[in-house]
């Protein structure tokens, strides 16, 4: 008898003709998330993935509970195709049960077993009946459904560990996200690694107005996101120049709407010579001025690539939530210096004009720091 985990992911179960694309991303990925275990061996048979691991179970299911696409997990043990064998890791898994009901549910792909999977059913439902004292069956609500399935090997298993969902990373492109050290874009971009888009980050820098410590939050949040199953480029856009510009030049109502409009430009140059196809943001309608729909919709004309904003129609209760779940929430809230506080306007414009923002920003010479900015890059 062997314990192994079994591994659903419904979504991508819809996906046709792509399913093993989908799949082997899942494998590869499941595969990354246990490299440092010794003795792995992560399998796809009758369109299921099983993972065998010599390794801390529990900690095997942690890691897991991090990759993308799994929607659930299920410690399952394998055995002989014999009876006493199946009995025998029923009553183990039921252990830990009493006081519950439970119904027996045998699948017999496998026809040359002697049992048919009624017989199977019934006569391991006894065996742990007798083995565990205190448990009852009940065929229509069972509070545990313990399955059989009958293949070339035998596996037994009950009760299902939620797994993230979403879809596996690197099966939907790439995108690059702006991070900020804030509370929203970390989340967004989780979002969006989420539906397998991989992502590669920008942030603006403006030293002195922002300090060093604040580089190295966003430094650690990506590491935070890094653990959910890649690696990330980190861009560390030096901004200071083109910030004073904008302040010195541009009308304070406008300045915030600018700056954004200036980012946008250098992530996507940034975007377009790594291959993304979209860049992401953490913005959310109405939460500050430069988010009301018109910002938004003057934000987008800077640039041709599309903005994913995954945030868009959430409360910032909402994306609170998310945040604690992903364990960004800690790092986002550290205190420092921000440089859209320094240079926040007193009165931003909350409808600016498209046409009366470009003819503000056109008083300073922008485009000398978007065709030649000053990086440092990260791989975190
Ligand atoms: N210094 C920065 N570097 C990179 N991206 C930034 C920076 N400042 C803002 N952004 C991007 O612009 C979005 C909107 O920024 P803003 O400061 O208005 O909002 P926010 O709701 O406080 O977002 P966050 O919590 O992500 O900082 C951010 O979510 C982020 O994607």
């Amino acid at each position: 008898m062997q314990d192994i985990l079994l591994i659903k992911y419904g979504e991508l179960a819809l996906k046709g003709d792509n399913r093993s694309f989908f799949e082997n991303k899942l494998i590869k990925n499941i595969k990354h998330a246990l490299s440092d275990f010794k003795e792995v061996k992560v399998e796809k048979t009758h369109g299921r993935i099983y993972v065998e691991c010599d390794g801390d179970i529990e900690e095997v299911i942690e890691r897991l509970k991090k990759v993308f696409g799994i929607v659930g997990i299920t410690k399952a043990k394998k055995t002989d195709l014999n009876l006493d064998e199946i009995f025998k890791a029923a009553v183990e898994l039921m252990k830990g049960h009493e006081g519950k009901t439970f119904k027996v549910e045998t699948k017999r792909p496998n026809k040359s077993f002697p049992y048919n999977s009624m017989e199977v059913s019934r006569r391991v439902g006894a065996a742990v009946l007798k083995n565990i004292k205190n448990l009852k069956v009940d065929v229509h609500n069972p509070d545990v459904l313990l399955n059989v399935e009958i293949r070339e090997m035998a596996f037994v298993y009950a009760g299902v560990i939620e797994g993230i969902g979403g879809l596996p990373l690197g099966t939907n492109g790439k995108a690059t996200v702006l991070l900020s050290g804030g509370i929203d874009s970390p989340v967004a971009a989780w979002m969006m690694m989420k539906r397998g888009v991989e992502v590669e980050a920008v942030y603006f820098h403006s030293p002195p107005y922002t300090s060093e410590r604040a580089k190295d939050k966003v430094v650690d949040l990506c590491k935070v996101l890094s653990q959910y199953g890649q690696r990330i480029k980190l861009h560390v856009v030096h901004f200071t120049d083109l910030q004073l510009e904008i302040y010195e030049k541009c009308p304070p109502k406008f300045t915030t709407i600018i700056m954004r409009r200036m980012m946008m430009k250098i992530a996507e140059k940034i975007a377009q010579k790594n291959g993304s196809m979209a860049l992401i943001t953490g913005e959310s309608l109405g939460q500050v001025a430069s988010q009301t729909i018109e910002s938004l919709y003057v934000t987008n004309a800077s640039v041709s690539m599309p903005i994913f904003r995954p945030l868009i129609g959430m409360d910032k209760t909402e994306i609170i939530d998310l945040a604690q779940k992903i364990s960004t929430f800690e790092i986002s809230i550290r205190p420092y210096e921000d440089c859209c506080t320094i240079f926040v306007p007193k009165h931003p414009a909350t409808k600016p004009k498209l046409d009366k923002v470009i003819e503000a920003e056109e008083k300073m010479e922008y485009q000398k720091y978007i065709d030649d900015f000053e990086e440092e890059v990260i791989e975190v």
